[in-house]
């Protein structure tokens, strides 16, 4: 997990001292002075070692040890010295890295109770409006609220009321992206905004600038812009809150200013409208229209307002950008392994026989592209450390002490890359769920589910996973449906190919790529125009 944490310390510690320099002198003394009283204050020492880990400087300990630009390869790195849990302390804060499913499924899952918690993310709860968010909401009541206006929608059971506009947004995706293969990128983040803004609000996204999604991508623009969460100084020290913000210079200020008002918007822009056409009698069906009716008591008062603003406004801060960055990867993968493709066409085609477009429930009869879908969660993980947990006790596991109040870290990508679950783990190979004999597939027995692993673990896993499995199903599966996905070819007749290292923030992205898309066959592209008149 990474943050402005050490960059900050960094900053201090090398910049030449100009015009700040009493404020940053003063600060860094503040600091260090938090840190210290953390480190050494009188907690009851336990009689179990802590986890192992790199030995880290006095105040500082591993702060400046641990990469801000992927982190989690660190991790594994250290895994081989240390072992599976890797006890870190950062400025003061016990942080215990998890390399392998065994363990974060014994303590995340198994004892969730205890590890359910997030840690305290200060400044941009506190002070940037975040505290509407689920994701970094403490365990307790209102994290309990929350997830319960979410599940409503978004449980298993309630994906099939979503499936009709799933596959018409497909559709008018895979339109878009026939026609202009250039901008694949741009047309994945209309798509999964489409997709959750309807089923939040009811509201209709129609062109790659619209205003709602642009409004809630600038709201996690800004929160990204301040760094990895929970790791600046004021997360670990919140009393350093209340020193003016401009000791951390101005641009600091300004990116507070942004993330507090556009978390503002979109928290209550969307809301007030949905309000406004239920009164109007104009609203359409929807999560947020859902939890104003259930809520709202005989004398027309609506109970919980701040708490279903928030729950619909974070299903798209969440989901949003996690869904559209696998989609990106279905893409990427699609062009490095043709033969896969090909194979995906094979057994579409079995089953479609060119007559028609893929709908929803053909699901279960396309496992090869269940098995796609699997090792695209798998192969470029989108959160690839996870968002951290708290812990609310002292605990011990395999004999380590874990103390109460530590961060701990889910490193997925160690997971997911983990050789003895995923042989070549590097490869994106769908035959590692499925079984292949002639025209039959069938799921293996035994295997370690990515989604088990992908979207987190215990009582904070994804409430959004059905929502998204199935969305990117239909999306994924009309497009095999319909076109060949290839590389541009440049004028030396070689094929272009995206580049695999992939963005670094909280969230990864395939960094931008063309590709060209061919209808499979003119039957298909008739299927297209009979099956799909409105685009
Ligand atoms: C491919 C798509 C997605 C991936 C890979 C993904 C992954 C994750 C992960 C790893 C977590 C953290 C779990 C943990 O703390 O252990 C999470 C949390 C969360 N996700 Fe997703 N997610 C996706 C899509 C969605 C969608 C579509 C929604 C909503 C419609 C959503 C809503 C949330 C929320 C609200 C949380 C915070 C939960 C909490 O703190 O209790 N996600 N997701």
């Amino acid at each position: 997990m990474h943050s402005p944490t050490s960059h900050t310390l960094r900053t201090l510690s090398s910049s030449s001292l100009s015009g700040k320099e009493a404020s940053v002198i003063v600060l860094g003394i503040i600091v260090a002075a938090a840190i210290f009283l953390r480190t050494f204050s009188s907690r009851k020492r336990s009689n179990y070692p802590y986890p192992p880990g790199p030995s880290g400087l006095l105040i500082l300990g591993n702060a400046l040890q641990v990469p801000l630009v992927s982190p989690w390869r660190k991790f594994i790195e250290w895994s081989s010295t240390y072992g599976d849990i890797i006890g870190l302390s950062i400025l003061g804060r016990k942080v215990v890295v998890l390399n392998a499913f065994d363990d974060a499924n014994d303590l995340l899952s198994f004892r969730g109770a205890n590890y359910s918690d997030r840690p305290k993310m200060t400044l941009s709860a506190d002070y940037g409006g975040w505290d509407f968010s689920l994701g970094m909401t403490r365990y307790g009541a209102d994290f309990h609220l929350k997830r319960r206006f979410l599940n409503q929608s978004l449980n298993r059971g309630a994906i099939p009321k979503y499936h009709e506009f799933m596959t018409k947004h497909a559709r008018s995706f895979a339109d878009r992206v026939g026609n202009n293969p250039d901008q694949v990128q741009i047309y994945s983040r209309m798509h999964t905004a489409a997709n959750i803004l309807w089923m939040t609000y009811g509201y209709e996204v129609l062109d790659e600038d619209d205003k709602w999604a642009k409004m809630a991508d600038e709201a996690v623009e800004a929160l990204e812009a301040t760094g990895t969460l929970g790791g600046h100084p004021i997360d670990v020290w919140p009393a350093l809150g209340k020193l003016p913000f401009w000791l951390w210079g101005q641009k600091f200020v300004k990116q507070m200013e942004v993330m507090k008002t556009t978390t503002h918007d979109m928290v209550t822009i969307p809301y007030e409208t949905v309000k406004e056409q239920m009164l109007a009698g104009t609203a359409v069906s929807s999560l947020t229209s859902h939890l104003i009716l259930e809520n709202t008591d005989y004398r027309g008062d609506i109970m919980h307002e701040r708490t279903i603003a928030s729950s619909a406004a974070i299903a798209y801060a969440a989901g949003a950008d996690t869904s559209r960055s696998t989609l990106t990867t279905f893409f990427v993968a699609m062009l490095h392994y043709p033969r896969i493709q090909q194979r995906a066409h094979k057994f579409i085609d079995l089953l479609l026989k060119e007559q028609r477009l893929p709908v929803m429930e053909d699901r279960e009869q396309l496992p090869y592209i269940e098995a796609m879908l699997k090792e695209t969660h798998r192969w470029k993980p989108v959160l690839p450390a996870g968002i951290p947990h708290g812990s609310l006790k002292d605990d011990v596991y395999k004999g380590m002490a874990i103390p109460a109040g530590s961060m701990l870290i889910t490193n997925l990508a160690a997971m997911l890359e983990n050789p003895q679950d995923y042989p070549k783990p590097q490869e994106f190979r769908p035959e590692r769920y499925v079984d292949i004999d002639g025209n039959k597939v069938t799921f293996k027995k035994d295997f370690r589910d990515p989604g088990d692993i992908a979207f987190g673990f215990g009582r904070r896993k994804c409430p959004g996973r059905y929502f998204a499995d199935a969305a990117l199903w239909i999306t994924m599966a009309t497009i095999l449906a319909l076109y060949e996905i290839s590389p541009v070819i440049d004028e030396d007749g070689n094929p272009v190919l995206p580049d695999l290292e992939y963005t670094q923030g909280i969230i990864r992205h395939a960094k931008p790529f063309r590709c060209v898309m061919t209808f499979r066959s003119e039957k298909m592209q008739r299927v297209f125009d009979v099956q799909n008149p409105e685009i």
